[in-house]
């Protein structure tokens, strides 16, 4: 459902990760790893369709693709409840009824997003992913402020819910998840520095 072929991706014009090739078929996850800086928000960025690539191919069925950030991306001026309708609504999607309980937002419906705390600020920007009905969904550090029990909740939504219907996901974690999935590590793709720039090795 995914296909990634040769992909070298950019920060600022300058190569970060080079030639990554990768497929991850319905159902499935892969969780990128590698040190602070290696990349991983860089090439999500990059898959997502947010900034173009230096060279390679991403495939994905159309109109299928979601990117969620480090940010909860809430309105925080709207209810719980009016944040996921609206999102739903957006998305041309129902809220599924069982969405309350799955994220552990049920007593949270009436509350002002931006009185809640920051793991249930959190917990609200991932039930957005539960109602916009996207199969492809790249996460850049999705489990920031959960406590251990909404880390359980967010990865059984993950693996029983988006990747049981067939949907892939690829995250960037630094934890375990406990989500079954290969890993790739990134630091082998670490783009060598800049041939050609104004280095000293010019003059040596
Ligand atoms: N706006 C920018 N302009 C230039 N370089 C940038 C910019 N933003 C990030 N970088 C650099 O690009 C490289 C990749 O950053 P990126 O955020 O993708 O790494 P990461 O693996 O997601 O890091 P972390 O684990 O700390 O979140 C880093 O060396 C970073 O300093």
């Amino acid at each position: 459902m995914l296909r990634v072929s040769n992909m070298t991706c950019a920060r600022g014009g300058i190569p970060v990760l080079s030639d990554i090739s990768f497929d991850v078929p319905a159902g499935q996850a892969l969780i990128l790893r590698g040190p602070n800086g290696i990349g991983k928000t860089t090439l999500l960025r990059t898959l997502a369709g947010l900034q173009p690539a230096l060279a390679g191919e991403v495939e994905h069925p159309a109109d299928e693709a979601a990117y969620a950030s480090h940010a909860d991306g809430i309105k925080t001026a709207l209810s719980v409840t009016e944040n996921l309708t609206f999102w739903a609504d957006v998305y041309g999607q129902p809220v599924p009824d069982d969405i309350w309980d799955t994220f552990d937002l049920a007593d949270l419906r009436e509350r002002i997003a931006g009185t809640l705390s920051a793991g249930q600020k959190r917990r609200l920007g991932l039930a957005r992913l539960g109602v916009i009905g996207r199969k492809v969904l790249f996460l850049d550090e999705p489990t920031v402020s959960l406590d251990g029990f909404s880390v359980r909740l967010f990865a059984d939504w993950l693996q029983n819910k988006h990747l049981a219907s067939g949907g892939v996901a690829v995250i960037a974690t630094h934890i375990d998840l406990g989500v079954t999935a290969p890993e790739l590590d990134l630091t082998p793709f670490k783009s060598a520095p800049e041939a050609g720039g104004a280095t000293d090795e010019a003059f040596l």
